[in-house]
């Protein structure tokens, strides 16, 4: 195997009277994994992203990207190689922008961020037609419109797109289907496995749908009172049922 392009050595979060919440995390991120995870409410899900993403700071340990150790730089220092879609539809985008100019904006992603020179030619509309018409849910009929305006369904597709816009080394979605109704939520599912399987996507996924965590991705991770306790991939992995998996879930 390659080497990795994330590797988390021993990883601790405490809070502030001590407690551990994620306790000697050790997992290795390779180029093209796409890892769902699981685990029961606190187990450390979030907390794991915002370590990885430089919201939150480690305790203890390292993390590496290409074997430089990243755990002190600030999180907006790391959106130059990662970026996260959250549950929350009205994260990641600006409400008062249009589609376009929002895609435009996440074009800029590691470089000075200005819409000073909006560069919203032809071509680029053309182009964002045919990015946002791979979504399946007429978000290429509102390039004009303003995200506020859209359903929470075209949103969270929109962030979607506009997080890897400029292809992250690593994406984190933060159960980004999570608030939408159910046929919304598998409609954005299959899409966002599309879109890392077209555009060989290295992804992290947080959900609390088993059935999504089996079907999708080469690699499960399950989490449980700060500590991994099963990471399976490939053949491993799809030879895991929903009683298998529910085991892991003890509180
Ligand atoms: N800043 C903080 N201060 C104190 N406790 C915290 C803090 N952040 C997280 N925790 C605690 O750490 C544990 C892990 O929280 P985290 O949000 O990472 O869990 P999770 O697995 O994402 O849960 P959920 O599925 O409910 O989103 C929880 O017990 C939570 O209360």
């Amino acid at each position: 195997m390659s080497k990795p392009v994330f590797s988390l050595k021993d990883v601790v979060v405490t809070v502030g009277n001590g407690i551990q919440i994620l306790k000697s995390i050790n997992f290795d991120i390779y180029d093209g994994d796409f890892i769902t995870v699981l685990g029961t409410n606190g187990a450390g899900k979030s907390t794991l992203f915002n370590a990885i993403a430089g919201n939150l700071a480690i305790a203890s340990g390292e993390i590496l990207h290409h074997d430089k150790n990243i755990a002190h730089e600030t999180a907006v220092k790391r959106t130059d190689y990662l970026a996260r879609v959250f549950q929350d539809p009205k994260m990641g985008t600006a409400p008062r922008m249009t589609v376009a100019e929002n895609l435009l904006l996440a074009e800029k992603r590691g470089s000075k961020r200005t819409l000073r020179n909006r560069g919203l030619t032809q071509d680029k509309l053309t182009q964002y037609a045919d990015i946002t018409k791979v979504m399946g849910n007429n978000l290429d009929s509102h390039l004009n419109t303003a995200t506020g305006d859209l359903s929470g369904g075209q949103r969270q597709a929109l962030s979607f797109l506009m997080a890897t816009r400029v292809k992250p080394e690593l994406l984190l979605l933060d159960e980004h289907t999570a608030a939408l109704d159910p046929k919304t939520s598998e409609q954005l599912m299959h899409a966002t496995n599309d879109q890392v399987e077209t555009h060989h996507l290295t992804a992290l996924m947080i959900t609390h749908n088993l059935a999504d965590a089996l079907k999708y991705g080469n690699r499960l991770i399950i989490l449980n009172a700060g500590n991994i306790v099963l990471d399976v991939r490939d053949d491993e992995k799809q030879a895991l049922d929903e009683s298998q998996i529910l085991k892991y879930f003890v509180s």
